[in-house]
């Protein structure tokens, strides 16, 4: 379990001070994957630095399974370090060392005796997918191998957290895949807590449990992925779902329908069941207006803008709500003519 606490960290920067994190506070659950995303400079990396301890905040806490970091020096410091695996941004291997040889880097420093650190190396390989690559020197693979072997590198001195800055940035979508494939199983195998840094809301769609949305080096939004879409205010639920046609806004009157709304229904069971037993239930037309289906990790979504027709329209919806489904009926209409 990581846990933030009112992180803030300034810079000087041209005789201006730049508060990079400015009471910055999260929790990221053990052996969940959380996204911390937000535009460029809204200090991701300063968190993540802080967080991987190579940078020290101006005050806060940091907790890593009930451990205050911050407040850890000498020896403390470094064994609290060595449960941190840290995915560093841009391409860090030694070029002049195989895969292997840069993956056994941090093990020949921790003194771990040459047939361990074979056996460690080999299962590591394992891990990433690519033991036919470990004798091979970096500039023999592609940019997602080396992230790969990065990545099995960060995991050499078996962490309970693994920090990925950016771990997908310059690669294309394929090989993002593969990338993004190997840290789901480091948590769903390993039960590795893991932080990424990203931009990408591509990779927060595939891969994590929760997300934090920095701004200014403020948290605007921080929650589970799939709880956050089902909030009509959210930012990451706007960028995640399917878009129900902004141009033509909820409005009964212009579609000829008793009800308009917007629904986002969450899992197998709700996409696959509840408007058309809704429908039935409760006698009214249905029709699908927008939007669409995705899947968010394993589970499918919807966000879909249905036109409701028949006297119990707002039966069906109420009923819709009472089964978890998040709705938003359309602006009651004003002097008789709809919103
Ligand atoms: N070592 C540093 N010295 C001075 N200013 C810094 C330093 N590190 C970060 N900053 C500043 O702090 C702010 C946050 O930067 P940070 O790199 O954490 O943002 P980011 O969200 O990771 O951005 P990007 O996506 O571009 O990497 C920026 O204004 C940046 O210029």
């Amino acid at each position: 379990m990581i846990t933030v606490e009112n992180l803030s960290k300034s810079f000087q920067q041209n005789n201006e001070t730049v508060r990079a994190l400015d009471g910055v506070s999260m929790e990221v659950a053990p052996g969940s994957v959380c996204g911390v995303v937000g535009e460029s400079g809204a200090g991701k990396s300063t968190l993540a630095r802080c967080i991987g301890l190579l940078d020290k905040p101006d005050s806060g806490a940091i907790r890593v399974d009930g451990t205050d970091l911050v407040s850890l020096d000498g020896k403390a410091l470094r064994a609290a370090r060595r449960q941190i695996g840290v995915v560093p941004q841009g391409d860090s291997l030694l070029r002049q060392r195989t895969a292997a040889g840069n993956v056994a880097l941090p093990l020949e420093a921790a003194g771990i005796p040459a047939a361990q650190r074979r056996q460690r190396v080999t299962e590591l390989f394992e891990l990433v997918g690519l033991s036919d690559k470990a004798g091979a020197y970096p500039d023999q693979l592609s940019g997602g191998q080396r992230q790969r072997v990065s990545i099995a590198r960060a995991l050499a001195g078996k962490p309970s957290v693994l920090l990925a800055d950016e771990p997908t940035s310059a690669l294309d979508p394929s090989t993002t895949d593969s990338v993004l494939t190997v840290l789901d199983r480091v948590r769903s195998e390993l039960g590795v807590t893991v932080l990424v840094v990203t931009h990408d809301m591509a990779v927060v769609r595939r891969i994590a449990d929760d997300v934090a949305v920095l701004e200014q080096g403020r948290v605007i939004e921080h929650g589970k992925v799939l709880d956050l879409v089902a909030e009509t205010s959210s930012r990451v639920g706007e960028t995640l779902l399917p878009a129900t046609d902004q141009a033509a806004p909820l409005r009964p009157a212009r579609t000829g329908h008793d009800v308009v709304a917007e629904v986002v229904l969450v899992g197998f069971a709700a996409v696959g069941a509840l408007l058309p037993e809704a429908s039935s239930r409760f006698e009214v037309d249905l029709s699908i207006l927008g939007g669409g289906l995705t899947r968010l990790g394993d589970t499918p979504v919807a966000k879909f803008k249905v036109g409701l027709t028949g006297e119990r329209s707002e039966a069906a919806l109420n009923w819709m709500i009472e089964r978890d489904a998040n709705v938003r009926r359309a602006p009651v209409a004003v002097d008789g003519v709809a919103a």
